[in-house]
């Protein structure tokens, strides 16, 4: 029965306390007083157990709305200290009698008050619970533990805590303290009042915001204050914090006080600095989503968007169709076709994407309905450029290698001349059996035709962004348009494009839809010089729709005699052979109805063949040099092992829809 009585006595302060609170009688400091003083009891309350988490958090917040106006924080640093200047600048305009009000509360009489005292108490067992592992701390905690509350206010003003402005509250009080930092403005905290003692302090009050819900910070800068430092290089250089460790550096930060506060009015300054507009006016200018875009591309197209170092060898991403598939892989991006460009250039706005208004201005008119967040995907993502490949890395497929020239290079390169009649089409489609050399023309595109290229995994696109796809399809095509010159290469299209059907997905639907509607050519003009390139080994497949608007499908067929050759001497060259022509027309002969992919895996089987012949041991020692030459012996083994991947069956199909449907002779 005693619990309850000792409760019911609370209960009854709290109530008187809220009754003088309210009154009408009550001049704003009398209110403030007893608003700190029910604070300081609801918290004591809570660490001696007598009241719940919930509970507490619930009567936190109820003081908090009722009381915002006259009370700026409820943090125990920042309010009990100085609340009466910062109440001060928020009530004036509503509280008339406040500016005679001085308080009762002083830096020495708040730490002999003794639930306070046993709050410190209370936080140091709490802080030193929560230390425990970490030794970092040590130098901070003892500086803290070691600091009397009365030497604080003497020390205010002077040397190293002479950022923050004396304690005592009142009238007094100086304003500005020479070496604190700048205020952020009347509603913003003070810097902390006291440098050392909160730290016990801020322990505590952690403790307290921990409790607090969400809409209740009882003790903000704890959370903040870690968050702040991390970004400040001055905090890490701050007196508190002893130690370069990082573990150290980071217990520090969060008991260091003086550096959380000194670095949060530092960032609200730097942020002002870095904003010209808020610079000029002094006060926050709100800025839409659209304007802050504009402002980014405006930056973008002044700088690089990105270093161009790290997109010259960097690892870059790629919706899928690069890493997976292997395409770009292993990839060194790009050296960029424009002479005088910028390595990476397809990531920088370029100058012939600039049009008549200035450089990269009409990049941004085109991409202005479009998402920045999907702009950046795409720039980061999709945009990708290969190492180089020639035409005379494709052996064979001589027609589909003139007919891209003809509507993908030269256009590109002449625009001049390619118009009108003469324009290229919007869109190609490379069809053929596997492993034929579509994904390589693709790759021989990007290299040789001076375009931006985009390299997307259809799958990728239907797969990644679930939802998102008809949005991305738009974007994409707007970031080409504003980057054009530009490919599209799409791998694998069938997987986009396919019929659609009943029990397809909505989503995937309306991106097909998209994805035909950009394809048309409805929302470019003319002169654009996009251009799609859609790669795929199941061209059956293509819905009809798509496959009128990839107007130009060209058959990749089997390499055929000569082109097998080129491609095994091509990559006999590149080891010690000792194959005479007789023999290579051999393992051309023998190589029918092989694809290219299949002849690159003969000869590498092949290859193998010296080395098997090699002891164990031998393999070990033996130099490079004393490999033995690859010989027709090797090539004979390995067509027992590789087989044609494209059964005569398959062929048969590819055949006919290239009779029906190709663009080949
Ligand atoms: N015409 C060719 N000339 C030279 N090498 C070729 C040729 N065709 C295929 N290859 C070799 O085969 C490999 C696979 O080719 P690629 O990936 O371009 O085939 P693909 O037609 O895209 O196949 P899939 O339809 O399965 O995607 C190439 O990396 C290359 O080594
Ligand atoms: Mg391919």
């Amino acid at each position: 029965m005693q619990a309850p009585s000792s409760r019911s006595v609370h209960l009854s302060e709290w109530r008187k306390n809220c009754f003088a609170i309210m009154s009408g009688t009550c001049t704003a400091g009398q209110k403030a007083d007893a608003y700190r003083a029910q604070m300081l009891r609801i918290q004591y309350a809570l660490a001696s157990a007598e009241l719940s988490q919930a509970c507490a958090a619930r009567l936190f917040r109820r003081y908090a709305e009722k009381y915002s106006a006259i009370v700026d924080s409820d943090n125990v640093e920042t309010g009990l200290n100085n609340y009466a200047e910062n109440v001060f600048t928020l009530a004036r305009s509503q509280q008339t009698d406040s500016d005679r009000w001085k308080s009762g509360l002083s830096v020495s009489n708040v730490f002999k008050m003794s639930p306070v005292q046993e709050m410190l108490q209370a936080g140091r067992r709490f802080r030193d619970a929560q230390r425990a592992p970490a030794s970092a701390p040590v130098v901070v905690h003892a500086e803290a533990v070691t600091t009397h509350p009365a030497e604080l206010s003497a020390r205010g003003g002077s040397g190293e805590s002479g950022r923050c402005p004396p304690s005592a509250p009142g009238p007094d009080r100086p304003r500005d303290v020479p070496g604190s930092r700048p205020l952020m403005g009347p509603q913003s905290p003070q810097p902390p009042v006291v440098t050392d003692t909160p730290k016990t302090y801020l322990t505590s009050a952690a403790r307290f915001g921990e409790v607090a819900t969400a809409q209740f910070r009882a003790a903000p800068l704890f959370g903040n204050v870690k968050k702040e430092n991390s970004r400040s290089p001055e905090a890490s250089a701050g007196p508190s914090v002893s130690s370069s460790h990082p573990r150290e550096r980071k217990a520090g930060h969060v008991s260091g006080t003086t550096d959380a506060f000194s670095t949060v009015p530092s960032k609200a300054f730097g942020e002002t600095q870095e904003d010209g507009q808020r610079e000029e006016s002094g006060l926050p200018t709100f800025k839409t989503a659209k304007e802050q875009f504009w402002a980014d591309q405006h930056k973008r197209c002044r700088q690089p968007l990105r270093a161009s170092g790290p997109s010259y060898g960097g690892v870059k991403k790629s919706l899928g169709a690069s890493r997976s598939r292997g395409i770009f892989g292993k990839f060194v991006p790009p050296v960029p076709q424009h002479e005088g460009g910028e390595p990476g250039g397809g990531l920088q706005c370029k100058p012939d994407s600039a049009g008549p208004a200035g450089p990269g201005h009409p990049a941004d008119e085109r991409l202005k309905n479009v998402e920045p967040k999907m702009i950046e995907l795409i720039m980061n993502e999709i945009v990708d450029h290969g190492p180089p490949v020639t035409w005379d890395d494709i052996a064979g497929v001589e027609f589909a290698k003139a007919t891209i020239k003809e509507v993908v290079v030269w256009p590109m390169l002449r625009p001049d001349i390619f118009t009108g009649l003469r324009g290229p089409p919007k869109g190609i489609l490379l069809f053929g059996p596997p492993g034929t050399g579509k994904t390589l023309i693709g790759k021989c595109i990007a290299s040789q035709s001076g375009a931006t290229f985009f390299s997307i995994s259809a799958s990728s696109l239907t797969s990644k962004w679930v939802g998102e796809g008809e949005k991305m399809v738009r974007a994409l095509f707007a970031v080409a348009r504003s980057q054009q010159p530009a490919v599209i290469f799409i791998d694998e299209i069938d997987s986009l494009l396919s019929q659609r059907g009943d029990g397809e997905h909505e989503s995937s639907r309306r991106m097909k839809t998209e994805f035909l509607v950009q394809l048309d050519g409805a929302t470019t003009s003319p002169e654009d010089r996009v251009l799609v390139v859609g790669a795929t080994n199941r061209p059956q497949e293509i819905d009809e729709a798509a496959r009128r608007r990839l107007a130009k499908r060209l058959y990749i067929p089997l390499p055929e005699a000569a082109a097998r050759k080129q491609m095994v001497t091509g990559l006999l060259s590149r080891e010690r052979s000792c194959l005479s022509e007789e023999e290579v027309a051999l393992v051309v002969q023998q190589s029918a109805g092989f694809s290219g992919a299949d002849v690159t895996q003969l000869c590498r089987e092949a290859s193998l063949g010296p080395i098997r012949s090699l002891r164990v041991a031998d393999i070990t020692t033996i130099t490079p040099d004393q490999v033995p030459p690859i010989a027709y012996v090797d090539f004979e083994n390995a067509f027992r092992t590789v087989r044609p991947s494209v059964s005569p069956d398959d062929l048969e199909l590819y055949e006919n829809w290239n009779r029906t449907f190709g663009c080949g002779k």
